[in-house]
């Protein structure tokens, strides 16, 4: 089944191309990320099989589907961290490998290198992009101040909380500027007030940079909460269930959890999720 607005076939012809580093390949007006005929089994067990689906450029997307349907392993797929068995994933008609990527995990705490100090890690990517090191400092400033941090980015992470250490990695994972950021469950281990924070600031960035973004959530109200889309999963051998947009205006709060459209896109998501876990 396929993801969302538009129909693209297989394969068109090479005129129809939008003129990408691959030149022949299509991919529809708006997308980012296009993945075709994605099949992936562990040992004798399909997780996907013959997958479809067009993520748009610059938006928010959240991944939600029954218990090891496949989300992180689709996430993973996508950034290239775990191999597939067939089929094609592009971005912008490029590899995974030719994309910006930044990726954050849940366990913040085997995410930074423990012998430097915290702002030393957030930069650390920076070295590969072979900047100056004035025009280093500057992006630097431009990220600490978006995220407008209390904490001392001088300290070695150890010395930070859970959520200090997230934030951190967070702010690591957008230092270079990615094309694309993938967030595995970033928020689960931290507590609320933290959470209310980074959502607040993460949407701020991720909006201002226009950074297409893939977010795995196991919370609804914040899968829905950030999402430009909801991205519904099946059981396996996963396809797309639905994708159910949501575009009510940012920044989205806690307030936003209680306004109809809210609360309309939630219901139908935790609907089409029932009846998908039920089958
Ligand atoms: N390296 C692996 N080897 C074998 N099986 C794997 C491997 N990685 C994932 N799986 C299996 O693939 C399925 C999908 O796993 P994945 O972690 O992607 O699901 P998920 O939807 O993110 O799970 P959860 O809801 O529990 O977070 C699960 O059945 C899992 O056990």
């Amino acid at each position: 089944m396929r993801a969302m607005d538009v129909s693209p076939p297989r394969t068109t012809p090479a005129a129809e191309g939008t003129g990408t580093a691959a030149g022949h390949r299509w991919f529809a007006p708006g997308t980012h990320i296009t993945i075709r005929g994605l099949t992936k089994r562990f040992g004798d067990a399909a997780v996907y099989e013959d997958f479809d689906l067009d993520i748009p450029h610059g938006r928010i997307t959240s991944v939600f589907g029954p218990n090891g349907c496949g989300k992180s392993t689709l996430i993973n797929m996508i950034a290239g961290l775990i191999p597939i068995d067939r089929g094609e994933i592009l971005f912008d008609g490029k590899t995974a490998r030719e994309t910006r990527i930044g990726y954050v995990f849940q366990n913040y705490r085997e995410a930074m290198f423990p012998w430097m100090r915290t702002i030393d890690n957030i930069a650390y990517p920076l070295q590969y992009l072979g900047l100056s090191k004035a025009e280093r400092e500057a992006r630097m400033d431009r990220l600490v101040a978006s995220f407008d941090v209390k904490f001392d980015l001088n300290r070695f992470p150890y010395e930070l909380s859970g959520g200090q250490q997230q934030t951190a990695s967070i702010m690591r994972a957008l230092a270079p500027g990615p094309e694309v950021l993938f967030l595995d469950e970033p928020f689960s281990a931290l507590d609320f007030e933290m959470v209310m924070f980074l959502r607040e600031r993460l949407q701020k960035v991720l909006v201002g940079r226009k950074v297409t973004t893939l977010l795995v959530s196991h919370d609804l109200d914040e899968a829905v909460l950030l999402a430009d889309h909801v991205l519904l999963l099946t059981k396996r051998p996963t396809q797309v269930a639905d994708n159910l947009p949501f575009d009510a205006p940012r920044p989205r709060t806690a307030a936003t959890t209680v306004s109809p459209e809210f609360i309309d896109v939630k219901t139908r998501a935790l609907e089409i999720f029932q009846r998908e876990v039920r089958k």
